[in-house]
């Protein structure tokens, strides 16, 4: 099994740290939700993780092997798998042009076997079929044939999902999945994730705002604030911590038994549609 660990992970940006020697170990088989007020260092915890951003100082190891020094490319292929907002997208192909492509990333082509017919045809229909199968479960399968680019935002955000199913890795990372998801939309990635969850080999991690959400999720929660790691444990006890839900989440005793989101930070657009790029 393979456990995610970061050691002393740290960031600095000039003379600010966004990320604080932040040591953890997540296993598989384990929900992890990550959360904190705006700005805490959430998703460039991500970025460090995914490595989209290069540490100042630490480690990621991914069932032992180190992979600090690796591209966010490697490291996807050594099995961190992250949903993106829309950027993994060929919007001028299909629906299931796209998923099909990132099934053949994940299984590798026939030119791996060499030329042959039968093997061309074979692997052609079993990518077609797998690719089908996880359009089922994302409930696409309506649209296969519609060009990316025409899809509503919602659709879109659920074929990052399928993209990221089809590469088939250990971690699976989503940053704020629903962001920018209508009400009918937004249940389809959320019952993507429990079934993922289901899967007792995989890890998840989650940067999540809506508290709702991280309390069905979650198996477990760690909270960040000003880019240090400052609670971890069970979330119905992590939440129910006054330091907690005053200091870090910013929520009310009643919000916390009520399924409200944290409040959002007063430098973001009033709704949806961030960045998380760095
Ligand atoms: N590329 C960067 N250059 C400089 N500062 C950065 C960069 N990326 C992040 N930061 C800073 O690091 C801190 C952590 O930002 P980060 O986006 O990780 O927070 P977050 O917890 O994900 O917030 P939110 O909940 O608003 O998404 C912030 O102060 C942010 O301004």
């Amino acid at each position: 099994m393979s456990r995610l660990e970061t050691r002393d992970l740290t960031i600095r940006f000039g003379g600010h740290v966004a990320v604080n020697a932040v040591t953890c170990s997540f296993e598989p088989g384990t929900l992890t939700a990550i959360v904190g007020p705006n700005g805490a260092g959430k998703t460039t915890y991500f970025n460090l993780i995914s490595g989209q951003l290069k540490a100042s100082s630490g480690s990621v190891s991914l069932g032992g092997r180190d992979l600090s020094g690796m591209s966010a490319s490697e490291r996807t292929h050594a099995g961190l798998g992250r949903a993106f907002q829309l950027t993994n997208l060929f919007p001028r192909l299909t629906v299931l042009e796209n998923v099909r492509l990132a099934v053949q990333a994940s299984r590798g082509g026939p030119h791996r076997r060499g030329l042959n017919l039968w093997s061309v045809w074979s692997d052609h229909r079993t990518l077609l079929q797998h690719a089908d199968e996880i359009l089922g479960s994302i409930a696409l399968k309506d649209k296969e044939h519609e060009l990316v680019a025409n899809l509503p935002h919602g659709d879109q955000r659920k074929l990052e999902v399928a993209l990221l199913m089809a590469l088939e890795p250990q971690v699976f990372m989503f940053d704020e999945p629903t962001a920018g998801m209508n009400a009918a939309e937004a249940p389809v990635i959320l019952d993507l994730i429990r079934r993922l969850k289901a899967d007792r080999s995989k890890t998840i991690l989650l940067v999540e705002h809506k508290m709702d959400v991280v309390r069905e999720l979650a198996d477990r929660i760690i909270v960040l604030h000003n880019g240090s790691l400052v609670a971890d444990g069970e979330p119905a006890e992590v939440i129910a911590s006054p330091v907690v839900q005053e200091a870090y989440l910013g929520l009310s005793p009643q919000d916390a038994s009520g399924g409200t989101d944290t409040p959002p930070h007063p430098d973001l657009p009033p709704s949806g549609g961030r960045s998380k790029q760095p």
